[in-house]
């Protein structure tokens, strides 16, 4: 099987109204309230600050709201209750099952999956985050009804040895490694019948794998420091760092990246992320896929992107501005977010994956299922 490198960008266009069947019907009416936020590009200069910002003093540019200090039994008013008043923005996608499910009658649904705190819970070590068996199984389930894609920060190659499911599409690197495969595409045209590679940022590879060498060598002296090669974006890990050297983290990887300006940084859950400046996100990556995948018609097919970490919120803005699908951000905490609908952890997650494959079944003709 040869593979084959794309080399053409999807072209697509861009609706900007939302259908109401798909906002929650606590929004139907008014605008949404949350629609500002996206992943955070962060200037060097402002990498330190952000850090700060991690360790309470909350930046402009942050996209979580700050817990508040009142427990969710602290009496029934919303106002003491931020989870639940932030529930009426984004409700849980348990409780909305049926009103998403009608605005997927007489189409296919397409789910696109991010990995960690979405399939796995959030662990200290990135090397031990593993989904259950439960979860897998959940994710196989609705892969035989539903095309489903796995759009991750990690490296391909991880996070497939991680889900180990052959029949997905595979995003790694934050969607800057795409593979489809045959079994992928709707078309079974003779042409479609090998796997085809899409690296947007392959040119940066050598760059990349230089900056993962200064980074380790720059954060050798932190303890609790993890560099992580997710191969076309590096991951510097700082939950095991002792808060109080938080700072020189970034400090440090602020220094590395002055020797390379062709690369830029994100955050994400405890993590420092370096990528390509090449404009090329989770989102986009599901605007490839769903064009590749002959999925591109909003009149036949719904997306559903479900994600816990800021740079979801790329892809939960495209299916937004396309006016064709929803997003699901997983959180305990309330958030702003481009997302619909919300899930509180991954144990949520695989109850309402098991809820779609159970309605499918439901709507198929008895003699079938058995
Ligand atoms: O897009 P994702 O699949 O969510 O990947 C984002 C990053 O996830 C991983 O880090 C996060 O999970 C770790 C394991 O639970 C946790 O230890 C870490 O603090 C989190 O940031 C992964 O290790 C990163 O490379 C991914 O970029």
């Amino acid at each position: 099987m040869s593979d084959h490198v794309a080399q053409s960008q999807p072209v697509l266009s861009m609706p900007s109204s939302v259908p109401s069947t798909l906002m929650p019907s606590s929004v139907t009416s008014k605008r949404h309230p949350c629609s500002s936020a996206s992943v955070t590009y962060i200037s060097r200069r402002k990498l330190v600050e952000v850090v700060d910002g991690l360790l309470g003093v909350m930046t402009p540019s942050s996209t979580h709201i700050k817990p508040s200090v009142h427990s969710f039994s602290d009496g029934p008013s919303d106002e003491l209750c931020p989870y639940k008043a932030w529930l009426a923005t984004c409700p849980s996608a348990l409780a909305s099952f049926d009103r998403i499910i009608a605005s997927a009658q007489g189409k296919k649904i397409a789910l696109f999956l991010d990995y960690d705190g979405t399939l796995s819970p959030i662990v200290n070590d990135p090397e031990k985050a593993f989904m259950s068996p439960e979860m897998r199984a959940a994710v196989k389930n609705v892969a035989k009804f539903f095309p489903t894609a796995i759009v991750s920060g990690r490296s391909r190659d991880k996070v497939f040895e991680f889900v180990q499911l052959k029949e997905l599409c595979y995003a790694g690197s934050h969607g800057m490694d795409i593979m489809l495969s045959s079994a992928d595409s709707e078309s079974k045209t003779e042409d479609d019948k090998e796997t085809k590679l899409f690296q947007p940022a392959s040119e940066f590879l050598p760059m990349i794998i230089e900056a993962y060498d200064s980074l380790v060598e720059a954060t050798r002296s932190i303890t609790g420091a993890n560099v992580e090669n997710n191969k076309f974006c590096v991951s510097v890990h700082y939950r095991n760092v002792d808060k109080q050297d938080w700072n020189s983290v970034a400090q440090l990887v602020d220094d590395v990246l002055k020797s390379f300006p062709h690369l830029k940084l994100t955050t994400g859950r405890k993590v420092l992320e370096v990528r390509p400046v090449i404009d090329w996100d989770k989102g986009k990556a599901v605007e490839f896929l769903l064009q590749s995948l002959r999925l591109d018609d909003p009149e036949s097919v719904l997306p559903i992107y479900i994600g816990d970490d800021r740079t979801d919120e790329d892809a939960f803005k495209v299916l937004r501005e396309r006016n064709c699908g929803c997003g699901i951000l997983v959180s305990q905490l309330p958030k702003q977010t481009q997302a619909f609908y919300s899930l509180r952890a991954p144990s949520e997650v695989m109850e309402f994956l098991d809820s779609l494959v159970r309605w499918k079944e439901q709507q198929q003709p008895a003699h079938v299922q058995e």
